[in-house]
């Protein structure tokens, strides 16, 4: 049994804007996505949603709110993605590029779909409008969704 691995997601969030980096390199390269990465053994998810932010983008957040459970299985690979979401309102410091990624404010109505990962534009909605969402998403390659569940939920 290959146990799903943990990732981590977060998207730091003002009124008009949201905060997306550009993968510099490695998994997702070339597109516009939330801060995060894998939660290493010894810490918690949210220690790790934490560091991977701080890591990528500079920011030290001073809340989470967890927004959303987003699952991915690639065809022909037996491990699952277990991707935590997160938002943040409230942190300290200022958006710094990082070797792996570099941070731009957009606006809430301009959201670079055309150059984050295609699962994006069906959950990214709920995100903004504050709902709490899970998610199952079956990638043929990093371009194609074969199929995907998605439902609003009252808790995760
Ligand atoms: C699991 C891949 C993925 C994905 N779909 C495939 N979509 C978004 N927005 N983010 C993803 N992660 C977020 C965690 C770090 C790795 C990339």
């Amino acid at each position: 049994m290959v146990a799903n691995k943990l990732l981590t997601l977060v998207f730091v969030r003002e009124p008009t804007r949201i905060l997306l980096g550009l993968k510099k390199r490695g998994f997702g390269m070339g597109r516009w996505n939330g801060f995060g990465g894998k939660v290493e053994t010894g810490e918690t998810i949210i220690q790790a949603a934490l560091r991977e932010l701080q890591e990528e983008s500079g920011l030290k957040a001073k809340n989470l709110q967890e927004v959303g459970l987003l699952k991915f299985e690639f065809v022909g690979d037996p491990q699952l993605l277990e991707v935590h979401v997160f938002t943040s309102s409230e942190y300290e410091g200022k958006p710094t590029e990082s070797s792996e990624m570099k941070p731009q404010w957009y606006d809430i109505d301009s959201i670079p779909f055309d150059k984050m990962w295609p699962d994006d534009k069906w959950w990214f909605p709920l995100l903004l409008k504050g709902s709490k969402f899970s998610g199952y998403f079956l990638f043929e390659g990093h371009d194609d969704v074969l199929n995907y569940t998605l439902e609003e939920v009252d808790s995760l």
